[in-house]
């Protein structure tokens, strides 16, 4: 709070927006922007300018704009990927792409954010609590520090691997949950698909070596309840569109540029599942809807018809045996800190 933002912006339309209107009238409308906050369309201006740079840019094009900025990152910056999201054809997450284009230095200097957040109602200053995950602990506590305020509550982790994916792949359930809404199975199909869901989510993290306890948390379920069920999300948005009939190329031609990351992250769910050995009816399912064409009506009754068997939760299955456990902290007696958190 009170810092001196610069952000970049692809559209020129956007930073002059910014700087003459004090309003990003094209993807956050209606919200009075303080004057501190300046914009450019010089992307090497903008990342030599600050300790921490926050990369809030859509998986696709990670590679492309973190490359041509390499030169300008201070030495001592701190970059915070917010990207959800999992490459096609590499099935690698924003931490693999940063670590392959960054020199060796940078490496440690990298923290990812996550968590429920849509940008309207950080924007509105509603109360939101987020994760910051670092391999680094001294990282994640300065981007906590600096980032935290009485609206905007940061906790850290060091299990990158399980905020990474639980980020991403919540996209894609909240796409499931948007296509049960429009289809109007209520609210037993969506509490059905985020339970289900979050198991899948779970066990693909923690095959690619996530502790099940983050996904417990604010990066997994506290961001699958605010995408499966708020009306702000994209991704549920372009889920409850194709329930009711309308085609994903018309969807997408009137999101006016922004992007629900599930449609794409379907793909790379659906590949890392059959790569893990890992039955994920849910996540395969919408792959096939998205990408095969697929009717989501077959596909839930060919999910619900599947061989019965126990429900094994692996959020418990696996903590019992799970050796990493992210750090946490003493519980404090501050005012209001009723339960330790
Ligand atoms: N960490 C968090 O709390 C949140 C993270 N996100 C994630 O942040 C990422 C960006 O999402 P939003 O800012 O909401 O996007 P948005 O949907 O509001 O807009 C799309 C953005 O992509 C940019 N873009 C379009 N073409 C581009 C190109 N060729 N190269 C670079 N940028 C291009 C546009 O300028 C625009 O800023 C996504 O991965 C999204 O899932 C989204 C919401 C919350
Ligand atoms: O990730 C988000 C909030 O945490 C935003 O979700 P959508 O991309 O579905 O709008």
């Amino acid at each position: 709070m009170g810092h001196g933002v610069l952000l970049w912006a692809l559209e020129e339309r956007v930073a002059r927006q910014i700087n003459e209107e004090h309003e990003n009238k094209t993807f956050l409308p209606g919200f009075p922007l303080p004057e501190s906050l300046r914009a450019s369309n010089d992307i090497k201006q903008v990342a030599a300018h600050g300790e921490i740079l926050l990369l809030v840019i859509p998986t696709p094009f990670v590679e492309r704009m973190v490359s041509q900025v390499v030169d300008a990152v201070r030495g001592d910056a701190i970059l915070v990927s917010c990207t959800k999201g999992i490459l096609n054809d590499t099935l690698e997450t924003p931490n693999h792409i940063l670590k392959r284009v960054l020199p060796p230095h940078l490496h440690s200097r990298l923290a990812y954010l996550s968590g429920p957040s849509f940008a309207a109602e950080v924007a509105k200053e509603n109360p939101t609590a987020v994760t910051i995950a670092s391999e680094d602990d001294a990282v994640a506590q300065r981007v906590q520090e600096l980032m935290s305020s009485p609206r905007f509550r940061c906790y850290r982790t060091h299990d990158v691997t399980g905020v990474e994916l639980g980020g991403a792949l919540k996209n894609v359930l909240a796409i499931a949950c948007g296509i049960s809404d429009g289809l109007g199975f209520g609210s037993n199909g969506r509490a059905a698909l985020i339970t289900r869901g979050l198991d899948e989510i779970t066990r693909l993290a923690v095959g690619s070596g996530a502790s099940p306890l983050t996904l417990a948390g604010l990066a997994g379920v506290g961001d699958i309840v605010l995408t499966c069920t708020g009306d702000l999300s994209r991704n549920r948005t372009v889920g409850v569109r194709l329930g009711k009939g309308e085609k994903l190329e018309d969807i997408t031609a009137t999101m006016k540029g922004a992007v629900a990351e599930g449609v794409l992250t379907s793909r790379s769910a659906h590949h890392l599942a059959q790569k893990q050995g890992i039955e994920c009816p849910v996540i395969t399912g919408i792959y096939r809807v998205i990408h095969e064409g697929a009717d989501p009506v077959e596909v839930v009754t060919q999910n619900m018809s599947r061989p019965l068997k126990p429900e094994v939760n692996p959020l418990v299955a696996e903590a019992a045996h799970h050796s990493e456990v992210p750090p946490r902290e003493t519980p404090t007696s501050k005012p209001g800190c009723v339960i330790g958190c």
